[in-house]
């Protein structure tokens, strides 16, 4: 089938889209991808909707501002799989099916026996009238409805691409994005997967408080501050890290209030080492070590950031595209073989990964 891919990750910076040949099991060819921003009226609809959903939490009625937000999830998406589709010499109603993410707005984790609960904004019907092809979306609801994290759902896609890479075992796959999670393949091909903790979330919003710049590129304020080291404990304590995987968090779990008194620098570096800190966290609870972590997702830009983790986990990072993988275009990947796994009635969670009880389908079709 030839898929394409979508995901608009927590940063809201745009929608990532790749076209992929797959039956959910193999990839049979890698076609163009492509990062398409979204304009900055539409980026002020997202971060709304966000912050009503933030205050709604499932309780009431959905805030007025999704259907909105919805529309503009549309029109965003439907000009990136027109551009992807341009590259590809296609047209969109020559796609076999579209792997259509949708935007999170609120992630809430299960607790104590409650079941959690998550909400990912996207009309897939209105996609696939807009493109003239069959979609699937609503990845996550199944998962969740059925006790699980709802999250990470790309391990089996990591897993796939470390296979057609014929990398050794054990591997770790880390993405770091607003939140940053693992995949750990394991010598035997197990997988083992969870939400580490803040990605570039944290280090994004201490940034553009204080300078108004979206991010620390390169990581230069933090490679020139010093790590509070106060700070840091506090934002250890946290209960995710005392928890074992499969766990996963919201994109807002986390807040810079740590930092506040220190300087740009000082603050920029004690966040991006709270990241690093929560990797190697993660990485001790697992009992295969592996030989070193392939990084994607936009984090792996952030040499700091990466020199901090290696140095944390005692293993070497390197970014995705050492090992010729497309770093920013792994989740929109991810997506386009999920959705051949939807079409096709395969699993996309498993008890390692979000644990569910049983391995689960996942996603809903809709045609055109
Ligand atoms: N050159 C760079 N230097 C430092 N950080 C960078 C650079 N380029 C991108 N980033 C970081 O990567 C982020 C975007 O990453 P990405 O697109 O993987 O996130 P996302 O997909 O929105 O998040 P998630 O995976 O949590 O849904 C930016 O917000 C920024 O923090
Ligand atoms: C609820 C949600 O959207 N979670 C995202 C987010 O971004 C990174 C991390 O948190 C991961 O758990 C997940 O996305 C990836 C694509 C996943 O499901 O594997």
């Amino acid at each position: 089938m030839i898929i394409a891919g979508l995901m608009s990750g927590t940063s809201l910076d745009g929608v990532d889209a790749a076209i992929l040949e797959t039956d959910g099991k193999t990839i049979t060819r890698f076609g163009p991808g492509l990062e398409t921003p979204f304009t900055p009226d539409e980026r002020a609809v997202l971060k709304a909707a966000v912050e009503a959903a933030l205050a709604w939490r499932f309780e009431g009625p959905e805030p007025e501002i999704f259907t909105q937000a919805e529309a503009v999830l549309t029109t965003s998406h439907a000009r990136a799989v027109e551009a992807v589709c341009a590259a590809a010499g296609l047209t969109p109603d020559q796609l076999d099916l579209i792997g259509f993410h949708g935007q999170t707005v609120v992630h809430e984790p299960p607790l104590k026996g409650r079941k959690g609960r998550t909400r990912q904004l996207g009309d897939g019907a209105a996609l696939a009238a807009a493109l003239g092809a069959p979609v699937a979306y609503d990845f996550r609801t199944a998962d969740m409805e059925a006790g699980g994290q709802g999250a990470p759902l790309a391990p089996i896609y990591h897993r796939l691409l470390a296979d057609w890479s014929g990398l050794e075992r054990p591997i770790g796959v880390l993405n770091i994005g607003g939140v940053a999670n693992i995949t750990l393949i394991g010598a035997d091909g197990t997988l083992s997967a969870f939400d580490t903790g803040p990605g570039n979330g944290l280090i994004d919003a201490w940034v553009e408080e204080r300078t108004g710049a979206p991010m620390d590129a390169g990581g230069a304020l933090a490679a020139k501050g010093r790590v509070l080291e106060a700070g840091l404990a506090e934002l250890l304590a946290h209960p995710h890290f005392a928890l074992d995987g499969p766990k996963s968090l919201d994109r807002w779990d986390f807040s810079i209030d740590a930092a506040r008194n220190l300087s740009t620098e000082d603050g920029a570096a004690t966040l991006a080492q709270f990241t690093a800190e929560a990797v190697a966290l993660g990485l001790a609870r697992l009992t295969d070590k592996p030989g070193r972590l392939i990084v994607c997702g936009g984090g792996r830009k952030n040499a700091d950031l990466i020199a901090r983790i290696s140095a944390a986990c005692g293993v070497p990072a390197v970014p995705a595209e050492a090992v010729g993988w497309r770093g920013d275009l792994i989740e929109a990947e991810a997506f386009a073989v999920l959705a051949a796994r939807t079409a096709r009635g395969l699993p996309i969670s498993w008890p390692a990964t979000t644990g569910v009880d049983v391995a689960m389908r996942g996603g809903r079709v809709v045609g055109v």
